[in-house]
C-alpha cells in the first residue's frame, strides 16, 4: 500500500464498543429471530442453543471432517483461530463465521430435509412485499419521463441509499430510529464515477458487488438496467453472495424474486423487469456466487481467479457496508487517510457506494471529519445516516 501506515485491525473485545455490541447482543437477536421465524425440528433448536452458548461464551471450534467448507475455511484461518474466543479473532472474522455457524445450525449445508433453506427468507420477503417497495417502484413511472442524467443520478443515488436498508443493521437499537440528523453525503466522487463508464464508448463492462436483497438489490438491478439502456454499459457482472450471509445479504434466490417482483410490479417497473431478465437469457447481464464473496478476509487476500475477473472491468461497483470494510480493510483506519491508498491492491476502477455502518472510514477531507465529529460525536459512523461514493482510478 502507497506509503499509508497501516491501522489497528478491528477486534470485537472492548466493552463498549460497536463492534463488541455486534457480538454480544446482535447475534443473540438474530438467532432469536430466525429461530421464532420457523418451525424448527428439535435438533435444529439444539444446535442454536449451543450456538447461543458458544458465540457468546465459547470459543471458536474445528468444523467436523466432512464439512464440504472446510477447505476454505482452513485456507481462511480457521486453524490459526480455533480455541480462541470469538471476541479476540478479528471482527470480520468472528461475524463471517457466525453466519456459517448459523447455517450449519439449521441444516443449510444438509444433507436433510432443511438443505439449501435460508433462514433469513422471511425477512428478505416480507420486505420486498412491502408497501414502500411499491412506492419505490411506482416513482420509476415518473422519472422515465425526465432527462437521462437525471435518471442516472437518482437510480445512482436509489442504489446508494437502498443500502440503508439492511435487515441485520436494524436489529440494533440504533439501527432502527429513524434518522434525525440530516442524510448527508460525505464524499461523493460520482462525476468521476460517470467519467469512467462515459470513456468506455458504450462498450464499458460494469462489476457490481451486490450487498443486500430486497430493498438494496431492487434500485442496484434498476440502476444496471438504466445503465445498460443508456448505452453506458455494454456488459454487466453481478456478483451475489454463494449462501445467506450477514440476515439480508442477496444470493441467486434473492436475484430471482426480485426480478419476479419487477415483472410483476406492471409500469415502468415491469419494463425494467423483462429487460433485465432478458440480458441474463442472453449473457449480457450474467450473476457470479465466487466462494471468496462470504470470505471473512479483506478484498487486499482475494484469489487470483476473482481478480482476473475484476481486472478487465471498466469499473466495478463495490456496495454497502461490509463490502466496504473488505474493499480498505477492516481497520480503524484515520478518516482522512486517502482511499486510493487503501484501495491500490484492487485490479481495477474501483467505486464505493456505502451508507456509514461501522468505524472503519478512509478518504474524508479534514474539515468534513472535524464537522462530524463536532455535530455527532462518532454516531455519524455507524448511525446509517450517512453515505459515500468514492473512485479510484489508476491514473
Ligand atoms: O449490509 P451492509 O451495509 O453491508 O452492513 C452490514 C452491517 O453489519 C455490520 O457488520 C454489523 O453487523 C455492520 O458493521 C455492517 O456494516
Amino acid at each position: 500500500m502507497p506509503d499509508t501506515p497501516s491501522a489497528p485491525l478491528l477486534l470485537g473485545n472492548q466493552p463498549g464498543s460497536f463492534p463488541h455490541s455486534v457480538l454480544a447482543e446482535r447475534h443473540p437477536a438474530i438467532i432469536k429471530q430466525v429461530r421464532e421465524a420457523f418451525p424448527y425440528e428439535p435438533a435444529q433448536h439444539r444446535a442454536l442453543d449451543e450456538l447461543l452458548l458458544n458465540c457468546t461464551e465459547g470459543v471458536i471450534e474445528p468444523l467436523p471432517a466432512d464439512a464440504t467448507d472446510r477447505a476454505h475455511w482452513e485456507a481462511w484461518g480457521l486453524p490459526e483461530y480455533t480455541g480462541r474466543s470469538w471476541f479476540d479473532v478479528p471482527w470480520l472474522w468472528s461475524e463471517s463465521w457466525f453466519y456459517r455457524q448459523l447455517l450449519q445450525a439449521v441444516g443449510w449445508f444438509g444433507p436433510g430435509p432443511w438443505q439449501g433453506i435460508d433462514p433469513f427468507r422471511p425477512f428478505k420477503l416480507a420486505e420486498l412485499d412491502s408497501a414502500e417497495t411499491d412506492e419505490e417502484l411506482a416513482a420509476l413511472d415518473d422519472l422515465t419521463a425526465r432527462p437521462a442524467a437525471e435518471q442516472a443520478q437518482a437510480l445512482l443515488h436509489g442504489s446508494l441509499w437502498g443500502n440503508r436498508a439492511d435487515l441485520g443493521f436494524r436489529l440494533s437499537a440504533e439501527g432502527a430510529r429513524d434518522a434525525d440528523a440530516a442524510p448527508g453525503l460525505v464524499a461523493d466522487d460520482s462525476d468521476r464515477l460517470w467519467a469512467l463508464l462515459d470513456h468506455a464508448d458504450g462498450g464499458a463492462t460494469l462489476c457490481l458487488v451486490a450487498d443486500n436483497a430486497g430493498r438494496e438489490l431492487v434500485p442496484d438491478l434498476l440502476l444496471i438496467a438504466h445503465l445498460m439502456e443508456s448505452g453506458r454499459v455494454g456488459r454487466a457482472v453481478l456478483h451475489v453472495k454463494p449462501y445467506p450471509y450477514y440476515v439480508s445479504d442477496a444470493t441467486t434466490a434473492d436475484v430471482v424474486d426480485a426480478l419476479r417482483r419487477l415483472t410483476a410490479a406492471g409500469g415502468a417497473a415491469a419494463g425494467y423487469g423483462r429487460r433485465l431478465w432478458s440480458a441474463l437469457s442472453d449473457g449480457r447481464l450474467t450473476l457470479r456466487a465466487h466462494p471468496f464473496s462470504s470470505a471473512p478476509l479483506p478484498y487486499e487476500e482475494m484469489p487470483a481467479d476473482l481478480r482476473a475477473e475484476f481486472a478487465p472491468a471498466t469499473l466495478t461497483i463495490v456496495k454497502g457496508d461490509l463490502n466496504y470494510r473488505r474493499l480498505v480493510g477492516d481497520r480503524l483506519w484515520a478518516p482522512t487517510t486517502p482511499f486510493a491508498d487503501v484501495t491500490a491492491h484492487f485490479p481495477g476502477p474501483v467505486a464505493a457506494l456505502r451508507t456509514l455502518k461501522s468505524d472503519v472510514i478512509t478518504g474524508l477531507d479534514a474539515h468534513t471529519e472535524a464537522a462530524l465529529d463536532a455535530a455527532e460525536d462518532r454516531r455519524w459512523r455507524t448511525g446509517g445516516t450517512h453515505a459515500l461514493i468514492q473512485v479510484r482510478a489508476p491514473g
